[in-house]
């Protein structure tokens, strides 16, 4: 990343306009869009579970052609982000009417010619604006730029959206002091406007700004425009500086529209069906009144000013409207040449090593955390004092050690590696929405990148309290113990990954994690010897019950002999305790383990396949 910096910082002088003109213009036509979802009825205790359907999006029609952006005005919750999603290419099921971008549905090449901009910004919160912009040009950008070249892109984009003062600053979190919230937006504006969309969609881009950096935005958005490009917003509030900015104005009440068309013709249309503001106001504030059914003077019913404004616009606009759609129809099909958009933009071998050094970087201070490794040595030191020298003459603690092993590090690495989806879940919807990698790079990216962590902590713990607690003090006992550990460590890891990964919630997922370790350890041979037969077969899925017997395994052999009672000596096979398992047992186990280990990572894969794909 060094590298990067400095080239970035070299690049500063001959940063080309990112601004320029949209690569292939795309004109964006919505009719009747509805969208309805499911609710269910009735309560936990109510006998009569019914769902019922409910219209977020009732009949919604428009066009917007290139160099125009359309502000989505209503009241919170009136449908706006779910009609932004919807034209984004975003919102599968449930959805009618018809979208299409220069007469044709969405597709591969017009997802790689979108950029989306969505209300939270989903950043990494360690990388600096620097890091985040390039990684995200490293990907997105095809393989016909080099790699400086991509550098002098995210460069370009830094200067282009005032960002450079902050540009080595990190991007911060809820508990993260970062950039601040105007650059934050910028930076997700920037990392959209890398691949220089065509088409542009910006969810309520200038929520919790002052009205000057709002204005700084809009700005560049309508430069943007400018180029050619089609830009599509949703807004909360606009000042009336900004609201004369826009080319064309939907107004939506409760998923109704009831106003489409030239932001300047607004306010002359309310007034030709009888609604003029008593007091000069700013036009947006006006018009979110009237879409709350505030008449002027507040004198009317509210439910009957949003139905008159209703079938005004059915009246007034809305054959109009299909006429101009009917009329673009004819004239304007510029299509995107599916040929020149290939599906990905980088080879998987790109997408990998791109992510394993955001991975790496993003994760550093986790992964290497003073804490994670002060809490292994701390239960390692203590394990190693209590098992103090046990050695032979204490067979029986030597056992309880070994079952720890498996205990612990059967429960660590899941718990650590539970989280790892489930955080990752916004982004991961993101960038796969985007189309900027393949879920497989992704995958193995983080696979890999947790690795070294993974394998060092069991490492230096094995490596503490083997010698501290007087297990067998030969190197091929040492390392045999410690394979087998990371071993199962790796599988435990997996279970982690694939609940993770199924559930997608850390509540659930824990406790689903917790309970299934915990019947894992009490099926594993240590509490009961003779388990009854209608319950025996847990212990053939119960991970710590391979890693248990491997480890007895690596440390003890049948005909070893130890003191078993005062002055008697006894082989180690007879120590109730200890089934020995034979040869073909051991590959049994080892085979277990090596199902689970990747299996587990199989169902993760495909729990994940789920996530992110317009
Ligand atoms: N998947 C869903 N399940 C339940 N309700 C939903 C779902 N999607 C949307 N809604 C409902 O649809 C309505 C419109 O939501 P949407 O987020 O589009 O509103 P909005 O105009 O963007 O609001 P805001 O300005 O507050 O962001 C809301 O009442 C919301 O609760």
């Amino acid at each position: 990343m060094a590298d990067m910096e400095s080239q970035t910082q070299s690049a500063d002088s001959e940063a080309p306009a990112i601004f320029m003109a949209a690569n292939r213009p795309v004109t964006l036509k919505f009719e009747n869009v509805v969208y309805k979802i499911k609710i269910k009825k009735g309560g936990f205790f109510s006998k009569t579970k019914k769902s019922e359907e409910r219209l977020i999006l009732k009949g919604i029609t428009g066009v917007v052609m290139p160099g125009e952006i359309l502000a989505m005005l209503g009241p919170s919750g009136s449908g706006k982000t779910t009609l932004l999603t919807a034209l984004g290419g975003r919102l599968g099921r449930c959805l009618g009417g018809s979208i299409t971008y220069n007469g044709k549905p969405f597709s591969n090449p017009m997802k790689r010619n979108t950029g989306f901009v969505s209300q939270d910004d989903v950043l990494y919160p360690h990388l600096t604006v620097t890091e985040t912009l390039v990684f995200t040009a490293l990907l997105r950008l095809p393989n016909s730029f080099t790699k400086e070249e991509k550098i002098t892109q995210a460069e370009a984009v830094i200067t282009q959206l005032g960002l450079s003062r902050c540009r080595n600053s990190i991007i911060g979190g809820p508990l993260l002091r970062g950039v601040s919230g105007g650059e934050r937006k910028r930076v997700s504006i920037g990392q959209e406007m890398l691949i220089n969309p065509s088409l542009l969609f910006l969810d309520e881009p200038t929520s919790g700004l002052d009205s000057t950096t709002a204005q700084r935005i809009v700005s560049k958005l309508w430069e943007l425009a400018e180029g050619g490009r089609t830009v599509v917003m949703t807004i909360h509030q606009p000042s009336s500086r900004l609201f004369y900015m826009f080319h064309k104005v939907l107004l939506l009440s409760e998923g109704n529209p009831i106003y489409f068309g030239r932001g300047t013709g607004a306010m002359d249309y309310f007034s030709s069906i009888g609604y003029t503001p008593s007091i000069a106001m700013n036009p947006s504030e006006f018009l979110l009144d009237l879409a709350n059914g505030v008449s002027p003077d507040d004198s009317e019913d509210r439910t009957a000013v949003k139905q008159v404004l209703v079938s005004a616009y059915r009246i007034n606009l809305a054959d109009g409207l299909k006429a101009e759609l009917q009329e673009i129809g004819n004239h304007h099909q510029v299509d995107l040449e599916d040929k020149q958009f290939a599906r990905w933009s980088t080879t998987w071998r790109q997408q990998f090593s791109v992510l394993l050094r955001r991975g790496l970087k993003e994760r550093k201070h986790e992964s290497f955390s003073a804490l994670k490794i002060g809490q292994i040595l701390a239960v390692a030191f203590f394990a190693g004092l209590l098992w103090w020298q046990s050695g032979l003459a204490h067979i029986q603690d030597q056992i309880g050690l070994l079952f720890f092993y498996s205990g612990f590090w059967g429960f660590f690495p899941l718990f650590q590696a539970i989280f790892t989806f489930p955080q990752e879940r916004m982004m991961l919807m993101k960038e796969r929405s985007s189309g900027m990698y393949k879920l497989s790079s992704y995958f193995m990216a983080r696979i890999v990148g947790d690795l070294p962590m993974e394998l060092v902590l069991p490492t230096i713990f094995v490596t503490i309290t083997y010698w501290m607690g007087g297990l067998k003090p030969t190197a091929e006992n040492f390392f045999h113990t410690l394979s087998v550990l990371l071993f199962s460590v790796l599988a435990s890891q997996g279970l982690g990954l694939a609940l993770g990964a199924m559930v997608m919630n850390l509540k659930s997922a824990t406790t689903l994690g917790s309970v299934l370790m915990l019947s894992f350890l009490l099926a594993s041979g240590y509490y009961v010897q003779n388990v009854p037969s209608f319950i025996a077969w847990i212990k053939y899925i119960s991970l710590s019950h391979y890693s248990y017997k491997l480890l007895l395994e690596s440390q003890y052999k049948p005909d070893d002999t130890y003191p078993c009672a005062p002055n008697v000596v006894c082989l180690v096979q007879n120590f109730h305790t200890i089934k020995l398992i034979g040869l073909n047992e051991q590959a049994i186990s080892v085979v277990a383990l090596a199902i689970m280990l990747v299996g587990y990572r199989l169902i993760a894969y495909i729990a994940l396949m789920r996530v992110g794909v317009a």
